[in-house]
């Protein structure tokens, strides 16, 4: 196991890791019948997560390789010059709501945070995006679980993600051998890392992102960006596929 992960680290270094997106290019042009879908996504947002868990429900009935992408949403913001909408008082008021009803309507189990500007504003998520960054790029079959398994601190449990024992619990709980877990820990503070995350969240931005979730499909070799975890009908129209609901296996299909 240990070996595979250098294996992977070594290639990362090498610069093997950097193609991706050409990668994605390839399978579009190779005429794959699957449609190739990328979710942009940080832990500190809660509306990721519910994009994130719909479109894993999804990704059998609409036959889609879904690929994750961690970003960091704060440069985002800071890119785009956006602001965060829960910093707005009436926004913030509202969303408090919005959040309560679309957790119980998608099914994903999001409660709030009680104290949003420490949690999400002035701790926020660089060293969590920095381990899933890490995950990608030496174990990405654990991706889609340890980003779980942070939401499920941050925005169910109301728990830190930000330090390494919060970090590691996830990687436990995630079924992240604790040896691994903690090489791939030191190996999300290498330059090599940091840039990985820098790159990918650049790559967002070129797609025109300003928040998250951003969801990016290919027609004809042209990127189309969708924002929001409330445009996914839209999103499977768009990709010439039905909408069944948030919850689709309990649905009729
Ligand atoms: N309506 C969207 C809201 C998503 C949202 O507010 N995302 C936040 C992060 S949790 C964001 O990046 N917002 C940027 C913006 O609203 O401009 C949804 O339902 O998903």
């Amino acid at each position: 196991m240990m070996a595979l992960l250098l294996k992977s680290y070594q290639s990362l270094l090498r610069g093997s890791a950097v193609p991706r997106r050409s990668m994605a290019a390839a399978r579009e042009t190779a005429g794959s019948s699957k449609k190739s879908l990328d979710l942009f996504y940080d832990v500190v947002s809660p509306y990721s997560w519910f994009g994130f868990e719909v479109v894993c429900r999804y990704r059998q009935i609409w036959n889609i390789d879904l690929h994750f992408r961690p970003v960091f949403l704060a440069g985002i913001m800071k890119a785009t010059g956006n602001q965060p909408p829960a910093t707005l008082p009436k926004k913030a008021e509202y969303l408090n709501m919005d959040i309560l009803r679309v957790a119980k309507y998608y099914q994903v189990p999001v409660q709030l945070v009680s104290d949003f500007f420490g949690t999400v504003i002035q701790k926020g998520s660089l060293p969590a995006m920095r381990f899933i960054t890490a995950v990608d790029a030496s174990q990405p079959q654990y991706v889609e679980p340890i980003s779980r398994e942070l939401w499920m601190r941050i925005w169910s449990r109301d728990e830190d993600i930000v330090k390494p024992e919060s970090i590691l619990a996830a990687a436990e709980k995630a079924g992240l051998p604790l040896e691994d877990a903690r090489k791939i820990l030191e190996m999300s503070n290498s330059p090599e890392i940091k840039n990985r995350l820098k790159e990918t969240t650049d790559q967002a931005l070129k797609y025109g992102a300003f928040g998250l979730p951003s969801f990016v499909f290919h027609v004809n070799g042209k990127p189309q960006l969708i924002f929001g975890s409330d445009r996914l009908e839209l999103l499977g129209s768009l990709l010439g596929e039905k909408w069944h609901g948030p919850v689709p296996t309990a649905s009729k299909l």
